[in-house]
């Protein structure tokens, strides 16, 4: 599903990722590890093409990605660490939007406001949420959507213990569904209970 070729990407004079092969197979979770600071989403952003790496290449199915194909949008949900909502467009609005751009049913937003417990949010705007009903809408956001390959960035921040118990269990239906997930994290819980492999940076 995807391969990771011998990927660099310098900021400057200082190199952040220094040739970094690995595949992630349908199916499969990859964990990226390492100290603040490292390079988790510099390389996360370089895989969903929100950073452009210096050198080497990001292939999807066999062919380089392209993040301005719909193709390769209509794949890939990704919650990366700098995620922005508009102002004033309420938690559910943001949802139906996501629904209606893949083409998932009505249906599935309620399921999902539910199940990232955010149904007595939904109609609030984002600044009025909690920092974790945010990134909770973030998550929503990748869940109320078809997708073969999933990116997150620190999924489990902010999460309380419920959520963090939620999303190694949907971690792993997502594989069970044939996913491909790449995710960076700093709990080593939710890496040794979902990942098949970590890439350590
Ligand atoms: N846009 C940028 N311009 C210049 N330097 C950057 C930029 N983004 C990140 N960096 C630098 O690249 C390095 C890697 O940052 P990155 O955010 O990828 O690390 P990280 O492993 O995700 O860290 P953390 O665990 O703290 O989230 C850091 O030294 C950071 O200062």
């Amino acid at each position: 599903m995807l391969e990771v070729r011998d990927v660099r990407k310098s900021y400057g004079d200082d190199p952040v990722l220094t040739g970094l092969s690995f595949t992630v197979a349908a199916g499969e979770a990859v964990a990226i590890i390492g100290r603040n600071g490292s390079g988790k989403s510099t390389l996360l952003k370089c895989l969903v093409g929100a950073e452009r790496h210096d050198s080497g290449s990001v292939l999807v199915d066999g062919v380089v990605r392209d993040e301005s194909a719909a193709s390769f949008r209509a794949l890939t949900a990704a919650l990366l660490d700098d995620a922005d909502y508009f102002p004033d467009v309420s938690v559910v609005e943001h949802l139906r939007l996501q629904a209606w751009l893949h083409g998932s049913s009505e249906g599935s937003v309620a399921e999902v406001l539910d199940e990232l417990g955010l149904s007595e949010v939904a109609d609030q705007l984002p600044p009025m949420l909690s920092s974790g009903q945010r990134h909770r809408l973030g998550l929503a956001s990748c869940f109320v959507r078809p997708r073969g390959l999933l990116v997150l960035d620190e999924p489990e921040q902010r999460l309380d213990v419920q959520g963090r118990t939620w999303l190694r269990e949907r971690l792993k239906a997502e594989k069970a569904a044939g996913v491909a997930v790449v995710f960076a994290s700093h709990d080593q819980e939710l890496v040794e209970a979902v990942a098949d492999r970590s890439v350590v940076l």
